[in-house]
């Protein structure tokens, strides 16, 4: 059973300066019932496991007095056992990092999850999801990208839905309990196709920031998204 669709803007397209200001844009209550934003996606680059450079702890931390929406940190990281187990300790809400940059996934989650957050797994476009499948009983999100990571505002690979098809029938049979996030190239466009796979949890930057206004994006989205899935189930 999936939840309710969730929406997670990135931001990466938001401006570095004004991080407050743009969380509050996408935050509840802009008009009466709006719940605004499920998660805040940061999207952290060490410029090694990524060719991009954004931010890291320092940010986190402030960010994190700066708004209460959940922070959902994407690591694209080297060395996430070392550097992943700090967002949980600082309050992020969901730490996920890459499945390509480590050889024991299932104790960086053990960290992050006794460091108090949840532990997220990701996986770039052409890692298969399938060597994977045994050890997502340790994790409470799978974060499945569909741009290369690195930077924002690149186009949807819809190829990806294959693997979010499998997922979602491996959770929907009771034999995972997972979130589903897809990340990158997520648009009104392309929201809906994702809605149908079977995603969760929806990622969108440029999207989101690019708009005129960022909270009835995200209002937008989650609808269409709610509307896709009910069209299929
Ligand atoms: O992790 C990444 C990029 O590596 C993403 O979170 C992007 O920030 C999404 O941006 P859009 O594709 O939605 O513009
Ligand atoms: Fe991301």
């Amino acid at each position: 059973m999936s939840v309710a669709p969730m929406i997670a803007p990135s931001i990466l397209s938001a401006d570095f300066a004004n991080l407050a200001a743009e969380s509050a844009a996408v935050g509840p209550g802009r008009t009466a019932g709006d719940p605004g934003a499920d998660w805040l996606h940061v999207d952290v680059m060490d410029a090694h496991f990524v060719p991009n450079l954004t931010l890291g702890l320092p940010v986190v931390e402030s960010l994190l007095k700066a708004t209460d929406i959940p922070l959902d940190c994407h690591l694209m990281i080297e060395d996430p056992g070392i550097w992943a187990p700090p967002y949980a300790e600082a309050g992020a809400y969901n730490v996920t990092f890459h499945a390509e940059a480590t050889d024991d996934p299932t104790a960086v989650a053990r960290d992050i999850r006794a460091a108090g957050a949840k532990a997220g797994l990701s996986i770039k476009p052409n890692t298969p999801l399938e060597p994977y499948l045994e050890i997502l009983r340790d994790f409470d999100t799978l974060l499945v990208m569909s741009v290369e990571p690195g930077f924002g505002g690149q186009s949807f690979i819809a190829e990806v839905l294959e693997k979010v098809r499998t997922i979602r029938k491996v959770v929907d049979s009771g034999a995972l309990n997972l979130i589903v996030e897809i990340d990158g190239g997520i648009n009104a466009d392309t929201i809906e196709q994702a809605a149908e796979a079977g995603v969760d949890c929806f990622v969108a930057g440029s999207a989101v920031y690019g708009a005129t206004d960022p909270g009835k994006a995200v209002a937008g989205l989650r609808a269409q998204a709610a509307a896709a899935r009910a069209h299929v189930h």
